[in-house]
């Protein structure tokens, strides 16, 4: 029941809007909504530690696309064309299991009103928490879309090989600046797969050499993960000081040259003054990280929710009702 609650003070956005969304949406009707969804977390995360990085990755591929709606979790069917299929998601998106137990649960013990889109922002912050990270008051009232968009994932969502503007353009469409771009690339947990940063040491101008800005070592590293031919799905930690912890040790291994995709290292070297300073500071102040992680995230979990009367609560989060 949208407007019965209070937590207003959550609803209004940083630049003065109001995004209907509010942290007590569910103290009446699902109080213990988040401590259902920390359980399931908990369990999880002490199975395989990169869930959390998995989860944390999911509500932004959902948010950077119609909004923050669990568009991301609708299969293919008659009227859906599935966004697991689009580039950026496709072999690569996970946790959806964990969505799945955490739905379960809520629909046990509150039927049809906790939404999928604020499960996804639940699991993202719990996450967080769960890896050592930030917590942040999360405004919940969130619903779920009826419709995904494959062309909106291809389109939106930043590849790993982007220049620093195409990073810059694709966050400033989403209402994000330069300050949440470089938080929230805080790519301090996890793992990707060789798919994704072997340009990087083969061929990253189209001359056949590698990445300058790669350190010798960590490259030859690298290339043992990652040969020229084959082992695409091979992984390795996006940090890899630190892969189950959210540190800062990301934003340090940028300035070494340790960097794993060509996205994390422009942050630095891509001539824009403003995030080449930000990773600088990150990597020096912790805490002036970790504050700015946590207030980027309720920027991004602010995208175009879907409020009131507009989308459903899904009991499926795989389907539209
Ligand atoms: C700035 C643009 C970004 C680019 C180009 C990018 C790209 C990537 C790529 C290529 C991977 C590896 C995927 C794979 O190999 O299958 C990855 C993993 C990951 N990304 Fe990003 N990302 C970006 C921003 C973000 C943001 C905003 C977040 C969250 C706030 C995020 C969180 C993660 C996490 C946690 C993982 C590890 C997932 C896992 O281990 O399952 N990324 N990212
Ligand atoms: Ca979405
Ligand atoms: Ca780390």
């Amino acid at each position: 029941h949208p407007g019965v609650d209070f937590g207003w003070d959550g609803s209004f956005h940083p630049g003065g809007g109001f995004s209907g969304l509010f942290p007590g949406f569910y103290q009446c009707s699902c109080p213990q909504a988040n401590d259902i969804v920390l359980s399931v977390l908990e369990k999880a995360i002490a199975k395989e530690p990169r869930m959390a990085a998995s989860l944390l990755r999911l509500h932004f591929h959902d948010c950077f696309v119609q909004g923050c709606d669990a568009s991301i979790l609708l299969d293919d069917s008659a009227s859906i064309v599935s966004e697991k299929g689009s580039g950026p998601n496709k072999n690569s998106i996970r946790g959806f299991e964990v969505i799945d137990e955490i739905k379960a649960k809520l629909e046990e013990a509150c039927p049809q009103t906790v939404s999928c889109a604020d499960i996804l922002a639940l699991a993202a912050r719990g996450s967080t928490v769960l890896s050592g990270g930030p917590f942040w008051e999360l405004p919940l009232g969130r619903r779920d879309s009826k419709t995904a968009s494959l062309t909106g994932s291809n389109n939106n969502i930043p590849a790993p090989n982007s220049t620093l503007q195409n990073l810059i353009t694709l966050f400033k469409r989403q209402g994000l600046d330069e300050v949440d771009l470089v938080a929230l690339s805080g790519h301090t947990i996890g793992m990707a797969r060789c798919v994704t940063f072997k340009q990087r040491l083969y061929n990253q101008n189209g001359d056949n050499q590698p990445d300058e800005t790669l350190e010798k070592a960590y490259y030859n590293g690298l290339k043992s993960v990652c040969p020229k031919s084959g082992g695409d799905n091979n992984i390795s930690p996006l940090d890899f000081a630190s892969p189950a912890k959210f540190d800062n040790t990301y934003f340090k291994l940028i300035l070494w040259g340790r960097g794993l995709l060509t996205s994390d290292e422009v942050l630095l070297t891509g001539n824009v003054d403003k995030t080449e300073e930000l990773v600088r500071r990150f990597a020096e102040d912790e805490a002036l990280f970790l504050n700015q992680f946590a207030t980027s995230m309720v920027k991004m979990g602010n995208i175009s929710p879907l409020t009131a009367l507009n989308g459903e609560i899904r009991t499926n989060c795989h389907r539209i009702n």
